[in-house]
């Protein structure tokens, strides 16, 4: 496994790669603090692609200020223990300045998805985001890009980028990986206390309990669904509710109270971002009304 500082030594190894016909190249952007969802990322592209390509980079232009720029785990050893476990061929890891010699002007902006949930509690996050996934895009040209659904948004926003910019590169989201108990791995999870932990089971059981009522026409509208969550999550002591969301998915429009959740065609998203103490963890869950109907 290489792992590679700087982009004119990553584009010259890419090239050498490409000449060489070592196949097509597969990337996943993270920012590091490795777990077993970074995992699957990195096992579903070594299956799919010749050359494997992890970046880690904590990219401080997606953090508003107060946020954890400064605080994000990092640990770069472990991280490159767990990449090469994993197969990975190379691994970027460029400095802030390598990335941003100067401060840019130029940002890469996606509109009306990132006016909402994530992106109404981080005003600049998803700007940020979809500026460093196209800067990345730029300097591996992958064939194909790896995204988790723990991030639904994030992968909203970038699949529709990658369609308004004619990007060339095909998007494969992946399916949440989440502990034996039910929480969504998180880098962020090791923020929480032994109380926080907890208490945090309530985001994924609650987003359960509510596909269940759906399931079995406990829960017709939306509005039953929104009230549903937040009753359930309101009853852990520590959660501080950000939002709890109902909506279509990927085009995220919004699901006004009174519909009847069997008239909706596409698929819907439950989505829910919680505070506990200082660390603000996200999940979500995707059903869809019409199934087997
Ligand atoms: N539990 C998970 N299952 C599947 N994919 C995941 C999971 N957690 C993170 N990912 C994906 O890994 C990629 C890199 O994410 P990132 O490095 O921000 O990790 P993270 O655990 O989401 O960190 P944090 O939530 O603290 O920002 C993203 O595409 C993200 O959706
Ligand atoms: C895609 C990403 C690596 C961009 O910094 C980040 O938002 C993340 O880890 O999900
Ligand atoms: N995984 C999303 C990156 C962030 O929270 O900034």
């Amino acid at each position: 496994m290489k792992v590679i500082r700087t982009i004119d030594e990553l584009r010259s190894e890419l090239a050498d790669g490409r000449s060489s016909g070592r196949g097509p190249v597969g990337f996943i952007p993270t920012m590091g603090y490795l777990h077993e969802g970074h995992g699957s990322l990195m096992e579903l592209a070594r299956k799919q692609s010749g050359t494997v390509v992890v970046s880690i980079f904590v990219n401080p232009i997606q953090f508003g200020p107060g946020e954890d720029f400064e605080t994000y785990p990092r640990d770069e050893q472990r991280d490159l223990s767990f990449a090469k476990s994993k197969g990975v061929d190379i691994v970027f890891l460029p400095s802030v300045n390598e990335m941003y010699p100067q401060p840019t002007k130029t940002k890469v902006s996606v509109s009306e998805l990132t006016s909402l949930l994530c992106g109404a509690s981080r005003p600049g996050h998803f700007d940020g985001v979809t500026t460093v996934v196209n800067k990345l895009f730029n300097i591996v040209k992958p064939d194909f890009a790896y995204f988790g659904m723990k991030d639904a948004q994030q992968v909203a926003v970038i699949e529709q980028m990658v369609r308004d910019l004619n990007l060339d590169v095909k998007i494969v989201p992946c399916p949440i990986v989440r502990e034996a108990d039910g929480l969504a791995l998180s880098s962020r999870n090791v923020y929480l206390n032994d109380e926080e932990r907890m208490q945090a089971l309530v985001l994924s059981k609650s987003l359960q309990d509510a596909v269940d009522g759906m399931h079995k026409g406990i829960l017709t509208t939306a509005g039953e669904v929104r009230e549903q969550l937040t009753s359930a999550i309101s009853k852990a002591p520590l959660a501080d509710i950000d939002y709890t969301e109902i909506l279509q998915f990927p085009d995220l429009v919004s699901i006004p109270d009174d519909a009847e959740l069997e008239t909706i065609e596409n698929a819907i998203i439950l989505a829910l971002a919680v505070k506990f103490g200082e660390t603000r963890l996200i999940d979500n869950i995707l059903f869809q009304p019409k199934a087997g109907a």
